[in-house]
């Protein structure tokens, strides 16, 4: 064997793994509010503040912001394939693309375990993506989030419309329903009943219940999965166990809280003059379709369009069809229709 001999050629990368360089792949921390602290909505002062993120492309001024929604993370490339990569909406080899897992989560920025469980309100989460955005030298940014991650968008062009030229609000109302209330409510109760990991397990299955629709589980969990178990039974509690091995229950609370308690008025909606392209979800029991077209039409200058699927809330992620097209179209300054 000489010293010349080539080692083996490298194995093709994961296609999940091709949507981004590895070094975009690498999850960064920033600590913010070192010098002045962050006055939060329930009246506390936050300093040194962590917050994890990921960037993906190289560094611009101007960067696509992507919010995510209650149980994700800022790893793009691995929850959003449809959307991230070569020739997608959020394109690396174009864009400077940003993702920051939000205050009181539990992917790396600071949540509960370090703030204590003070409430946090989805314009506190604002602010600090404010500066981030400050700290990696972002001016302008286009923002784009679904369901949690729409909601914030909303509370993003109310705190800080300086800063956004667009924006793309995903099977998202402009505030909760007493439905969707309701649903978290029991969700938290459950939390509080048996704190620990069951009442987590709980929490999901109610949640996953409004994630899907009833067309999607009579398609996908008709019958029995064992004998005496319903397939649908035995789907919601593995849900259950998977979010427990990947969540903290008491971000669940904080999070959830900070969805019900954000309530913008009409006039602050009516405030709202940067583009949005707001998209309803034809079979959404958790946000239905005409609560998010009624939501987009008290802003003065939103675009409305649904994605048709049986799947339910969480289609943008399961079955997005033509959503990446229209998305990526109004990205890039046109309207939605592609
Ligand atoms: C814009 C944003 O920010 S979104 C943020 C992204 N969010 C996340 O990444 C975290 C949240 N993730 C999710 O919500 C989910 O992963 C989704 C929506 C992306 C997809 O859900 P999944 O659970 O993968 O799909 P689905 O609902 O079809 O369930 C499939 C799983 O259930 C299992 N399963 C299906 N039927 C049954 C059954 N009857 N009994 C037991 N298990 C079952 C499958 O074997 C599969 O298991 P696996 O996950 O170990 O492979
Ligand atoms: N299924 C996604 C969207 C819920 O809003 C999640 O768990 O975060």
């Amino acid at each position: 064997m000489t010293a010349l001999s080539r080692a083996a050629p490298a194995p093709p990368l994961p296609a999940e793994l091709e949507r981004c360089s590895p070094a975009d792949r690498i999850r960064k921390t920033a600590t913010l509010f070192h010098t002045s602290p962050l006055l939060l909505d329930c009246g506390r002062p936050l300093s040194d503040v962590r917050v994890a993120y990921h960037t993906y492309g190289e560094a611009q001024g101007d960067a696509t912001l992507v919010l995510h929604a209650l149980t994700g993370d800022s790893a793009v490339h691995e929850w959003w394939p449809d959307f991230l990569g070569a020739g997608r909406p959020l394109d690396p080899t174009q864009d400077f693309i940003i993702c920051a897992n939000v205050l009181g989560g539990c992917a790396g920025t600071d949540g509960p375990a370090a703030l204590g469980d003070i409430p946090i309100s989805l314009r506190d989460m604002a602010r600090v993506g404010r500066a981030l955005l400050e700290h990696l030298g972002v001016r302008r940014v286009r923002i784009i989030g679904a369901s949690m991650g729409g909601l914030l968008a909303y509370a993003w062009l109310l705190e800080c419309p300086d800063l956004v030229s667009r924006a793309v609000v995903i099977g998202a109302p402009v505030r909760h329903s007493p439905w969707a209330v309701g649903l978290n409510s029991a969700a938290r109760a459950a939390i509080r009943a048996a704190p620990g990991g069951e009442g987590l397990k709980v929490a999901r299955q109610i949640a996953m219940l409004s994630y899907r629709s009833p067309q999607s589980l009579a398609q996908t969990q008709t019958g029995q999965r064992r004998p005496g178990v319903h397939a649908v039974t035995s789907y919601l509690e593995y849900q259950g166990e998977k979010l427990l091995a990947r969540f903290c229950e008491r971000s669940y609370v904080t999070l959830t809280g900070a969805m019900d308690g954000f309530e913008p008025n009409d006039a602050e909606l009516a405030s709202i003059h940067v583009p949005v392209l707001a998209v309803g979800i034809s079979s959404d029991v958790l946000y239905p379709a005409a609560e998010v077209r009624a939501g987009a039409a008290a802003l003065p200058n939103a675009t409305y369009w649904e994605l048709d699927s049986i799947h339910g809330h969480d289609a943008f992620l399961m079955d997005a069809g033509e959503l990446p097209g229209r998305v990526g179209a109004f990205l890039r300054g046109g309207t939605a229709e592609g």
